[in-house]
């Protein structure tokens, strides 16, 4: 970035391409949060980069990304990014008319179902199901006479795959896909297995989705009033099954990471559900389990800040726009021009890091957003404006049980490979993420029973 002289496109910076067509991207790709911080640093709150073929305006400050997204969002459109999504998640040959469908058709489907108003028909489901496979895994820790040892990340993403996807895609699901699953997430470019597939044919080919839930069933009802091919209408609800999990593991993942890496977090936590389980559920998990999920949204005050603090963390980059008109956004150096076209980067780390914004913007604070409703200007964790997540309320719902679960059932220690016990000492993230935060190395989770006697516990140094 050093020494050249800056060149401005529209008045706006533009960083020296230093490769033909990749651009910077070789230079992004290997730490993109340091690399947009360079770049700001030098640059200013919007510059113009090339990654990929791709010609990036990158808006860094809180005030710029809001007017963006919330008071200019009719201007720009997220046509492309699901296009995107779907021809590399679902395959689909028939992108233009899937993503149409998808954003007039399935996307108010989803935005209906997991509404507060709506959430309960999927939590109840979710609920019980997630309950009946933690009491499984409670009877096995109850027979061992050591603690189970399991990494962190399966652990999470196997029971919520699993009690998410019967929750909204009914009994018939294949479960045994997760790994597949697994492969997916971890190469999001490459060639699916076949088997993710058989479960949409087999759908299709009964015209129904036994036992599943009113949004899936809507969604395939509502795709079946149109000219898609099957094998799209498969790729499309592939899609849909990756976002439906995706995200949530990640963020599942890292507030349990932060929980279990601080003695005092956890405590906190630990205490706020047995007090509200004593005050609200006569101390009875089950009885939780049965309760609508309003009444959880609003007796886990700690957990929603928690989770929305993981988020402001480990959330980096979303919520990419398309220009569909020349127009004008305001940032804090005044207005930015903005030309039909432009490909926009909210650069939301900056934002969620911004110490003017919050705080102490490094440090995981469990209580920062409790009471807190400024926030909604600057949280960018869910996105912003007409196409804010529409699976929020669920998404949630999902990391509240379950952390609920976790941490009343069990006692809980995160160990690295070796056994040693992990505590204020969380290895440091893979420095390449750039949607999310990733973890560089496997972590593992100790479980033994909450009640066990200490000599019970699984000596680990
Ligand atoms: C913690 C988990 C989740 C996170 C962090 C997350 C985050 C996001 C973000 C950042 C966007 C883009 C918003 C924008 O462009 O401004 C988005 C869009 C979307 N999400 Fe989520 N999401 C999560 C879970 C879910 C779940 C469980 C579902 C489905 C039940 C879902 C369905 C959608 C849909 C349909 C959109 C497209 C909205 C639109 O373009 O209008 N998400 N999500």
């Amino acid at each position: 970035l050093r020494g050249s002289r800056t060149k401005y496109e529209e008045g706006v910076p533009v960083v020296p391409a230093l490769l033909p067509w990749l651009g910077n991207a070789v230079w992004y790709g290997t730490n993109p949060v340091k690399y947009l911080k360079q770049c700001q640093e030098r640059y200013g709150h919007a510059f113009r980069l090339l990654l990929a073929g791709n010609r990036y305006l990158v808006v860094s400050d809180a005030l710029g990304v809001h007017s963006l997204l919330r008071d200019k969002q009719k201007a720009f459109t997220t046509f492309p990014v699901h296009r995107l999504m779907t021809k590399t998640v679902g395959r689909v040959t028939q992108d233009f008319d899937v993503v149409q469908i998808m954003m007039e058709r399935l996307f108010p489907i989803i935005n209906k179902e997991c509404s507060p108003e709506h959430l309960d028909r999927l939590a109840f489901s979710f609920n019980g199901e997630l309950s009946r496979q933690f009491g499984a895994v409670d009877d096995q820790v109850r027979a061992l006479p050591t603690s189970l040892v399991t990494p962190l990340s399966s652990f999470i993403t196997k029971h919520l795959y699993c009690a998410a996807s019967k929750t909204v895609f009914g009994p018939l699901f294949p479960f045994e896909t997760f790994a597949d699953f697994e492969y997916l997430e971890k190469n999001i470019t490459s060639l699916l297995s076949l088997s993710h597939l058989l479960y949409t044919t087999r759908a299709w080919h009964d015209g129904q989705l036994h036992g599943a839930s009113e949004m899936a069933t809507a969604m395939m009802s509502a795709m079946k009033d149109t000219q898609l091919s099957k094998s799209d209408v498969d790729g499309t609800l592939l899609t849909f099954m990756w976002g439906l999990h995706s995200n949530t593991f990640r963020i599942a993942y890292w507030f349990l990471a932060f929980l279990l890496n601080d003695r005092e977090i956890f405590d906190r936590v630990k205490e706020e559900i047995d007090t509200e389980l004593r005050d609200h559920y006569g101390g009875d998990l089950n009885r939780a389990v049965s309760s609508p999920s309003s009444s959880l949204d609003k007796h886990f005050p700690l957990i929603s800040s928690g989770i929305k603090e993981t988020m402001r963390l480990v959330v980096l980059l979303n919520s990419l726009r398309e220009a569909d008109t020349d127009t004008e956004i305001r940032t804090s150096a005044g207005p930015l021009q903005i030309r039909k076209g432009d490909i926009l980067m909210p650069n939301v780390n900056a934002v969620h890091m911004d110490d003017n914004t919050y705080e102490d913007a490094k440090t995981f604070r469990l209580d920062r957003f409790v009471g807190d409703e400024k926030s909604k200007q600057t949280h960018l964790g869910f996105g912003g404006g007409t196409h804010l997540c529409k699976g929020r309320f669920f998404a949630v719902h999902v990391i509240k049980m379950l952390t609920i679960h976790c941490v009343r059932l069990w006692d809980l220690q995160l160990t690295d490979a070796s056994g040693k016990p992990i505590v204020g000492n969380l290895p440091p993230p893979d420095p390449r993420s750039s949607g999310f935060l990733m973890p560089s190395v496997e972590v593992y989770l100790h479980i033994r029973p909450r009640d066990a006697p200490s000599n019970n516990r699984t000596v680990l140094n």
